[in-house]
């Protein structure tokens, strides 16, 4: 249930859906679930368990990546329409755009996916995303860090496919990132980098983060 105190205090609105963007391994799942539980907010996930398609896309990128790509698009948007259905009050990680602007464009620029079917999925994410009717988040927190305490993280983890994928694949997303959040606008950005904050063990980790959300939304959500 949404926690109206904690909200009043941080000035968050009640109904915000807030996305966490990032590079793999950055911290991004780890702060959905921080952040949703001291707001009482539903978190919206990724589906890595259950996923037919990522172990075989880090085996085969060019055999899978359409697949995946497709899989991802379709769970984002039934996740989508679940938040408008609840009316907001959501964190969730990973926004839809660094689907389309990271890891498709990526698997196409490298040749992984072929012209016709990145044709295909840019067309079916325009019509699906890019419209008046499709609800874009109130805010997109952007978690950076290190690359090498990224990569120390992906292997801390422990999951196998990552940990086994070229260490050029997360050099290539990490460098893709940074110049994706210089030029987004599509919502409103809160940077943090997460060696500043530790919300693991140091509880004033979070108090400082729904400070900065609270003034950012504050100012942008109707
Ligand atoms: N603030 C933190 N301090 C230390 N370890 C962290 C922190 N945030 C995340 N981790 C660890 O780093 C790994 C990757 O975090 P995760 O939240 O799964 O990243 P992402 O969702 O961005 O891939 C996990 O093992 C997690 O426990
Ligand atoms: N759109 C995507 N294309 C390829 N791989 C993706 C996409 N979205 C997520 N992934 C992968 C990256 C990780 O291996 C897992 C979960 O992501 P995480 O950043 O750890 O939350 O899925």
């Amino acid at each position: 249930m949404i926690n109206r105190d904690i909200c009043e205090k941080y000035n968050i609105p009640l109904h915000s859906v807030i996305s966490i963007a990032g590079t793999v391994g950055v911290g991004k799942s780890t702060l959905t679930k921080a952040l949703a539980e001291a707001l009482g907010f539903k978190t919206s996930l990724e589906r890595v368990e259950n996923n037919p398609y990522l172990d075989k896309y880090y085996a085969d990128f060019t055999t899978w990546a359409f697949h995946l790509q497709i899989f991802f698009l379709a769970e984002r948007f039934k996740e989508q329409k679940r938040m408008f259905q609840y009316g907001g009050g959501f964190i969730q990680d990973r926004s839809i755009y660094e689907d389309v602007d990271i890891f498709a464009k990526l698997n196409f620029e490298q040749g992984k996916m072929s012209e016709d079917d990145y044709d295909t999925y840019t067309s079916l994410f325009n019509a699906m995303v890019m419209t008046p009717f499709f609800p874009h988040p109130d805010l997109i927190i952007y978690v950076e860090g290190e690359f090498d305490d990224i990569i120390d993280r992906i292997h801390e983890r422990g999951r196998e496919m990552e940990i086994v994928t070229d260490v050029e694949y997360w050099k290539t997303l990490y460098s893709r990132y940074s110049t994706w959040i210089d030029n987004f606008n599509t919502a409103p950005i809160l940077r943090i980098n997460m060696n500043d904050y530790d919300i693991l063990n140091d509880e004033s980790s979070l108090d400082y983060i729904l400070t900065k959300i609270g003034k950012i939304i504050h100012t942008t959500v109707k």
